[in-house]
């Protein structure tokens, strides 16, 4: 007889492993479970329902915001706003932090940083995209207001953090700091089911990730380390092989699975690069780190202990098969 194993009996499960566990973290997920399940009827009908193309505004970042980056903004802040354990969120898609003021919010203890849409160049397209979330608890006293410390915390300070992937199957993958597993929703029973138990990336993989489009724009260490993967060596599995979704859920999942590295270096576009520290580095670097691999900024320099400063700072990201990243620091390191 199949054993299913359902993400709310999992939860379950790990709750008894901490005897001090009081049940919010529970209850966080069930709100993230059900939001994602709305994103993913929404998703599989987008070219039905009036939900594709451009919302007509622009987002903090100078970023034209999607209907469904609205959307999925709006579906997630709802739900995390309902069960009185998170006190506020962060969002790609709103310019400040917002606080659940109703009272019982007040003291919710953790706080979430949320890129409800990632991808969005790709929804229109049909191409997976995807939600990345990050939970801390919370600095400022239970009770009291919100401040922008609660959120400006260096990732190694996470308590958990996933992403969920819409695309050929929807799936939810998460960690809260003992190893990381997936799960794939069957929409039959309405149920995410633990289908990728314990994830670890492979050391080393054969694939590198990055928009090559860039690349005269690219510092010399990383326009050496995309050569190198070019090059012609069969003691080394090379050439490797480029894959570039667009979606960094997308290119994150693939390779957490088949080995590779990701690469969003800094570019004359992007001087600090492009993707956003909190909620979309932070988060990726805790579970590469949780799943056996590495994520840097640049050489030496783990994305976990940077102290961020502002709520929608950017940073250059390296994350994948820890050989593969060491790869690219001594590249970096020789070529700056
Ligand atoms: O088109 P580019 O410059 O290669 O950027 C693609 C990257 O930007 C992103 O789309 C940024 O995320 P959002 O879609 O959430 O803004 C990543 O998902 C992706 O890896
Ligand atoms: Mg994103
Ligand atoms: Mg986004």
């Amino acid at each position: 007889m199949e054993i299913i194993k359902t993400l709310g009996e999992f939860i379950i499960d790990q709750q008894t492993e901490y005897p001090d566990a009081s049940g919010e973290l529970t209850s966080l997920f069930s709100s993230i479970r059900l939001a994602a399940k709305i994103l993913h009827r929404e998703i599989n009908k987008a070219g039905l329902a009036d939900i594709m193309g451009s919302a007509g505004e622009d987002n903090v970042q100078g970023e034209q915001q999607q209907k469904l980056d609205v959307y999925a903004n709006e579906r997630f802040k709802n739900a995390l706003a309902q069960r009185g354990v998170v006190c506020g969120i962060a969002s790609e898609e709103e310019e400040e932090f917002v606080t659940f003021e109703e009272t019982k919010n007040l003291d919710g203890k953790y706080v979430v940083l949320i890129d409800p849409l990632d991808g969005s160049s790709n929804i229109d397209v049909n191409v997976s995209v995807g939600t990345i979330f990050s939970i801390y608890r919370r600095v400022s006293p239970l009770g009291s207001h919100v401040t922008e410390e609660d959120f400006l915390q260096p990732g190694h300070k996470q308590i958990a953090a996933g992403y969920v992937i819409y695309g050929s199957s929807t799936m939810l993958v998460y960690s809260t700091g003992n190893g990381v597993n997936g799960f794939t929703y069957d929409p039959t029973i309405g149920v995410f089911c633990l289908s990728h138990p314990n994830l670890k990336i492979p050391a080393d993989g054969n694939i590198y990730s990055v928009n090559e489009g860039n690349y005269i724009h690219f510092p010399d260490g990383v326009k050496k380390y995309i050569k190198y993967c070019q090059e012609e060596d069969t003691t080394t599995n090379r050439p490797y092989t480029s894959r570039y979704i667009g979606s960094l859920v997308s290119d994150f999942h693939r390779n957490l699975i088949k080995g590779g590295i990701y690469l969003y270096p800094t570019s004359s576009r992007y001087p600090n690069g492009k993707l956003r520290l909190l909620y979309e580095c932070n988060p990726m670097a805790y579970l590469i780190e949780q799943a056996g691999g590495t994520a840097v900024a640049t050489t030496g320099q783990r994305i976990l202990d940077i102290e961020p400063t502002t709520l929608h700072q950017r940073c250059p990201l390296f994350v994948g098969s820890p050989n593969m990243v060491g790869k690219l620091e001594e590249f970096i390191t020789e070529f700056g």
